[in-house]
């Protein structure tokens, strides 16, 4: 089956009109879930554009263009892992760039800058809405192809990526010489392996010795500065206001209890964060973000001063979650409850 990307459409979006000018869009506080569903492809095509991405790498607009219709139509319409998530992590890459002056201070090359974006864009292809841990337990195709290597998931986003650029007509590295084509699709697979949550818990480590002395002309440690970067990408919904924080971890958890359903209907139990009857938001959340989130944007922080404002906001979120579990715990015993609108 070939999921068809018509030349109108392509046409549409090469002529996409968009309401905000691109500048609106480049402050750390701008969240794109605010953004028109039916516009995203277009401020996507206009964030390559702005990085001159096309220009550095000789890509055609009309490859963009069918690239990243593609790249759209290769998420399915999960609550949380689809397009829209997607379009969110590659505007903060955008924002990582664009504030941090990623390029011009040499922290990235160009080549590192255009594999961080088309990352950010493919890092979910194809997910299902289910976890790793699900794909082995049930024993899913995917399993059977990846799980000997862990990471099934994100192997599989990669596998999907790869399939998009051999597809006619949306080979945007198609521009680029061959030495750089291979590295460029190198650090895609890295960087798309690298938003496996697990793999950050062991990598973090390592990324905390850059803080020591970081040494951008050394590529290894570009990398690992990437790596940080395609989780903070991953996670950007949380450096965005309560409204935001608080409705993704309403289509996060919607999917965690779907599969959590499935987990019991097919014999075995779930984990407490899957389980609807026992799982309690407000304080997975406050886990969440003590153990991975703040420490994760406090790191780029400290990196680069004018990110601060980052784990401040993540701060104030995490204070979102003490006054839910307050509000929860006097008003409602725990489990039956619809998560509060803003407190
Ligand atoms: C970077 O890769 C991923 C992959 C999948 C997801 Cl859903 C997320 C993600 N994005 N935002 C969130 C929020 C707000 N809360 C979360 C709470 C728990 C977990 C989770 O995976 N727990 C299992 C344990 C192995 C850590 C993930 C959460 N999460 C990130
Ligand atoms: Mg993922
Ligand atoms: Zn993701």
């Amino acid at each position: 089956y070939h999921m068809k990307v018509s030349d109108e459409d392509v046409a549409l979006l090469l002529a996409c009109p968009s309401s905000h000018n691109i500048s609106d869009l480049s402050d750390l506080t701008f969240s794109p879930r605010s953004l028109p569903h039916e516009e995203m492809a277009c401020y996507t095509l206009l964030m390559f554009e702005d990085l001159g991405l096309h220009v550095l790498f000789n890509i055609k607009r009309e490859t963009l263009a069918r690239f990243i219709l593609f790249v759209k139509k290769g998420y399915r319409d999960t609550p949380y892992h689809n397009w829209r998530h997607a379009f969110c992590t590659v505007h903060f890459a955008f924002l990582l760039i664009k504030n941090l002056d990623l390029v011009k201070h040499e922290y990235i090359t160009p080549l590192e800058c255009l594999a961080f974006m088309v990352s950010c864009a493919c890092h979910d292809l194809d997910h299902r809405g289910t976890t790793n841990s699900f794909q082995t337990q049930s024993g899913t195709v995917l399993a059977n192809l990846y799980s000997s290597d862990g990471s099934v998931m994100e192997r599989h986003h990669f596998a999907q990526a790869v399939c998009m650029l051999n597809t006619q007509g949306c080979n945007i590295l198609d521009g680029i010489p061959r030495e750089q084509y291979t590295k460029c699709l190198d650090l895609i697979r890295d960087l798309i392996l690298a938003t496996d949550l697990a793999t950050h818990f062991t990598v973090f480590k390592e990324q905390q010795k850059l803080l020591v002395e970081f040494q951008k002309h050394k590529e290894d440690q570009r990398r690992l500065l990437l790596c940080l970067f395609m989780t903070a990408c991953d996670l950007s919904d949380q450096t965005k206001d309560w409204s935001v924080a608080r409705q993704t971890a309403n289509l996060i958890y919607k999917e965690f209890f779907t599969q959590g359903d499935m987990e019991k209907t097919m014999g075995s139990s779930p984990s407490e964060s899957m389980d609807r009857d026992r799982a309690y938001i407000p304080t997975l959340q406050i886990q969440f973000l003590d153990n991975i989130v703040i420490p994760l944007y406090g790191l780029i922080s400290q990196l680069f001063p004018e990110a601060e404002c980052l784990v401040e906001a993540c701060k104030l979120n995490r204070e979102g979650w003490t006054v839910a579990d307050t509000l929860f715990s006097a008003q409602w015993d725990r489990g039956g409850y619809e998560l509060l609108s803003d407190p």
